[in-house]
């Protein structure tokens, strides 16, 4: 997979006078079998005969999610029953700025028809897609989509845990989880039994059709052994300067796109600005709530993250305090999954 250039950030309008901003709502219309729904821009538009996610643009007044129910009763002619705001991406196309908010869009009332006449199509969003060109801000989406719901942390702590730690393990995998990060940091093992440990957790994630990510605070070296890296804030904040600087030195060495997926932890803004400099897949938000990992600190709860979330400009795991079972919740609040240790391991 190659790395995209890295994106706009969401935070505010570009100030570029001379290029109307335009604020869209863009739907993803998910069947239960798993298929995403794709329009053909009909004749008379800009960029008709490409291919998007059916939306519009949002009227004054419109929240996103309104503005979007308006949108597939015009062009689908179904009624939106259940939709949940995920991410919001600008994109600078040569003659506009368009800040898009996707959605997901679940359940509806109808059957969607190409009610102006646009051709229609269902396809699988893990497969590539054989129907034509897409526009361009409808690419990002259409990759993050396939991002797994839940991403596991790792806290094995010490080598005489380990045996039962794979154990609980392989049952979230069992269970469904398909993304994982290695990640020790209050750990007795030394370098050896630790990458040892790390080797084990890959092999166990591939039998299962799972992708793992080493933390940045380990040997970068380790990272090729798994499926990318998950950076710690500081150290994505660190190589988006290395990059920056690489960039501007015409040296290409530190900036050489990488093939593995880039998780990144993000707690403000600036934080985010890092993740999209360094092109990461996604990022982690939190803590949503208290956890054992920060006793005696609040959580954010569900208005902030949803409020930072809106920000990121990429898809957003909540962590902190959760479990599956918080899922919904956490997509009603922008969330594309949920991230946790504890939670997620246990099969609660
Ligand atoms: N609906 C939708 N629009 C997208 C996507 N990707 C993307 O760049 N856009 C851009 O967002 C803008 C949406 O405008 P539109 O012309 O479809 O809006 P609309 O349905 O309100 O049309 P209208 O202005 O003719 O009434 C366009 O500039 C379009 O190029 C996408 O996946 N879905």
């Amino acid at each position: 997979m190659s790395r995209p250039a890295p994106q706009q950030s969401d935070a505010k309008p570009l100030a570029t006078a001379d290029k109307p901003f335009v604020d869209v709502a863009a739907g993803l219309v998910l069947c239960r079998d798993g298929k995403l729904l794709l329009a053909q821009r009909p004749e008379g538009k800009p960029w008709s005969g490409w291919w998007e996610l059916p939306g519009g643009k949002i009227e004054s007044g419109e929240t996103p999610l309104q503005a979007l129910g308006r949108e597939l009763k015009e062009e689908l002619d179904i009624d939106v029953t259940c939709a949940t705001p995920w991410v919001t991406y600008t994109h600078e196309y040569p003659k506009t700025i368009v800040r898009l908010a996707f959605c997901r869009v679940t359940e509806w009332d109808g059957t969607p028809r190409g009610a102006e006449g646009q051709a229609l199509a269902w396809v699988d969003p893990q497969a590539p897609m054989p129907i034509g060109p897409l526009l361009p801000a409808t690419l990002p989406p259409l990759r993050w989509i396939q991002l797994p719901d839940r991403y596991l942390v790792t806290q094995i702590g010490s080598a005489h845990n380990l045996p039962a730690w794979l154990d609980k393990l392989a049952g979230a995998l069992a269970s469904g989880v398909r993304l994982v990060q290695f990640r020790e940091r209050d750990t007795d093992m030394d370098a050896t039994t630790l990458h040892s440990a790390l080797r084990q957790v890959v092999a166990l994630c591939h039998a299962h059709g799972a992708r793992c990510l080493v933390n940045s605070t380990h040997p970068a070296a380790w990272r090729h052994e798994a499926d990318g890296v998950h950076y710690r804030a500081i150290d994505a904040r660190q190589q988006a300067v290395i990059l920056q600087e690489s960039a501007a030195s015409s040296d290409a060495s530190h900036g050489e796109p990488g093939t593995g997926l880039i998780g990144v932890s993000v707690h403000d803004e600036a934080d985010m600005r890092a993740a999209r400099l360094l092109s990461a897949d996604f990022v982690v938000l939190g803590h949503v709530r208290e956890t054992p990992s920060h006793p005696g600190a609040a959580g954010m709860g569900w208005d902030e993250f949803a409020r930072r979330a809106a920000r990121a400009g990429l898809p957003v795991f909540a962590i902190g305090g959760l479990s599956s079972a918080d899922l919904g919740e956490a997509r009603r609040h922008s969330a594309h999954g949920i991230a946790g240790i504890r939670g997620l391991l246990s099969g609660r």
